[in-house]
């Protein structure tokens, strides 16, 4: 699904009430019953609401909301704010509530907000490019004062701009729970970004798909049926050579457990065959864990001292549990700088990198970098937002020809083509112990089974997420560990290959 921005919505919003031969209220009133529909399930029916609305169609949201709430039932009180210009669609609804129901508010005025209410927040959505005049605040404040249940937003938090870096001055409402329409906002995936809603959910409502062609996007976001799109069809004809045989290096004294992690991802995952390649310590925790794997071991017994030949494997991940002995780090530099084929390079392995100058000019073409936010930050040096964390990575990504994983709850896959993939699985639970270990296992695994570098960095960070939901359903959060991921991969493929 493409992500665009405010402007290109609006447009498309147009091109659907051309398209579809219906009016702007139409559309508005579209989004109202799938807004109530929806806010119903979240609100005891007994809840004090209070609901907030702007001068806009934002605000006309809210007030057709209102309305049909009403209509079951609830108990609602309406703020409105006072303008001279309200949009058309805005007053259309405001004439459809009785004129004792909307009570208009200044900015600078003190209002009467019961305690313990459910609040919606229908004050601004895509509408605003700039930041809120700081009297919002005073409204805002009193909202958050009221001590409300929960705070729904309808399309963004009010005050949010979401094709621009907010700062953390801007007046935005906070709310725990947004209702975006059609397409996810791109500032609503950036993790700086996560203090203004706790969540958000699409609604569709149904704007014209023959359209969106005509929008031009670097952003994506990753769901189910853009998965479905690429995923190799199986013949029965396959062998253990059509899998592709994985190589994972890694492991030191200590850190051998990682390697575990990422072979058994890489099985999971549907290598036909997978070696590792650890120093001779690893070898008998590998050879017991993961009967499955075969061994290969270093020479030295503590950690990484010569870098094997990889060419006859199809996939190859490098770096996890490494350590940083100098050894390891001289020799690892001196044999990928020779590499040809793509790698991918987790861990220690970018540490390593991370010391180098030009360390990008040193790494094969197409491969695959999975930096943590740290990692990141050893490789790219600071960045002031989230926006240009993103555009930083991105043109190293198009000069050097690489694939960029930024891990986060929605992680980035930023590919060599400059295009950025936001992935929409996965759970708090996932952020633990050898969780990217697991990541880089199931991304070799599948550039071994044939998948390009993007195809399989976005479809191995979709796999990962999923089998972490699915993992989720049977074990609490809290108690997830990182093999338990593998063990829901084959799940996540079950849910793939199906339909619903
Ligand atoms: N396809 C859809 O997504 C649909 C969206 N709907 C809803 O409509 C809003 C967008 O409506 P719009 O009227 O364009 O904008 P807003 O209501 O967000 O606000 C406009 C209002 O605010 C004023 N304004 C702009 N910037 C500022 C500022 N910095 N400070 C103060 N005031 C500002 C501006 O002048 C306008 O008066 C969308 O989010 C959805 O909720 C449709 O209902 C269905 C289709
Ligand atoms: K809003």
């Amino acid at each position: 699904m493409k992500i665009i921005n405010s402007k290109q919505i609006k447009e498309w919003d147009q091109l659907t009430i051309k398209h579809q031969n219906i009016s702007s209220w139409d559309l508005m009133e579209r989004a109202v019953l799938k807004l109530t529909e929806n806010i119903v399930n979240d609100i005891p029916s007994k809840a004090p609401i209070i609901i907030f609305c702007g001068k806009g169609n934002n605000g006309g949201d809210g007030l057709g909301v209102a309305r049909e709430l009403e209509k079951l039932g609830y108990k609602t009180l309406i703020y409105i704010l006072k303008s001279e210009n309200y949009s058309e669609d805005n007053l259309k609804n405001q004439q459809l509530l009785s004129s004792n129901e909307l009570h208009f508010f200044n900015l600078n005025e003190e209002l009467q907000l019961p305690e313990n209410s459910v609040i919606i927040d229908a004050i601004f959505g895509i509408g605003i490019n700039q930041p809120l005049d700081d009297d919002w605040n005073s409204i805002f404040n009193q909202i958050e004062k009221s001590n409300p249940t929960q705070i729904i937003s309808i399309d963004l938090p009010s005050g949010f701009i979401a094709d621009l870096p907010m700062q953390k001055y801007f007046p935005c409402c906070k709310s725990n729970k947004t209702y975006t329409f059609q397409v996810p906002k791109l500032g609503l995936l950036f993790p700086e970004n996560q203090i203004y809603t706790d969540e958000f959910i699409l609604l569709d409502i149904g704007l014209e798909q023959n359209v969106s062609n005509e929008f031009e996007t670097d952003y994506y976001f990753i769901q189910k049926n853009d998965i479905q799109k690429f995923l190799k069809k199986i013949s029965k004809f396959s062998h253990k050579g059509t899998f592709g045989h994985t190589l994972i290096i890694g492991g030191s004294l200590g850190k051998i457990g990682s390697i575990v992690l990422t072979a058994k991802a890489a099985l999971k995952t549907g290598s036909g065959l997978v070696t590792t390649y650890t120093p001779q310590c690893g070898l008998n925790i590998l050879q017991t864990n993961l009967i499955e794997s075969m061994s290969l071991v270093d020479d030295s017994e503590k950690q990484i001292e010569y870098f094997p030949e990889i060419k006859i494997y199809q996939g190859v991940a490098v770096g996890m549990g490494m350590g940083q002995h100098p050894t390891t780090d001289a020799n690892f530099i001196n044999w990928i700088k020779n590499q040809k084929q793509p790698l991918v390079i987790d861990a220690d392995a970018l540490n390593c990198l991370a010391k180098q100058k030009d360390c990008f000019t040193l790494i094969p073409q197409d491969s695959v970098l999975t930096p943590h936010p740290k990692e990141l930050q050893r490789l790219i040096g600071e960045w002031e937002n989230d926006f240009e964390k993103l555009e930083k990575v991105k043109k190293l990504a198009v000069f050097h020809q690489l694939t960029f994983i930024i891990k986060g709850f929605y992680t980035a896959v930023i590919t060599s083509d400059g295009k950025t993939y936001f992935n929409s699985t996965g759970n708090w639970g996932m952020a633990t112990a050898g969780s990217g270990d697991t990541l880089s296992g199931i991304i070799a695994s599948l550039i071994g089974q044939g998948y390009n570098s993007s195809e399989a960095s976005i479809l191995g960070v979709y796999l990962h997420g999923l089998a972490g939901d699915f993992a989720v359903k049977k074990i609490h959060p809290h108690s997830l560990i990182a093999s338990n991921i593998s063990d829901f991969i084959s799940e996540a493929y079950f849910y793939l290959d199906s339909n619903f």
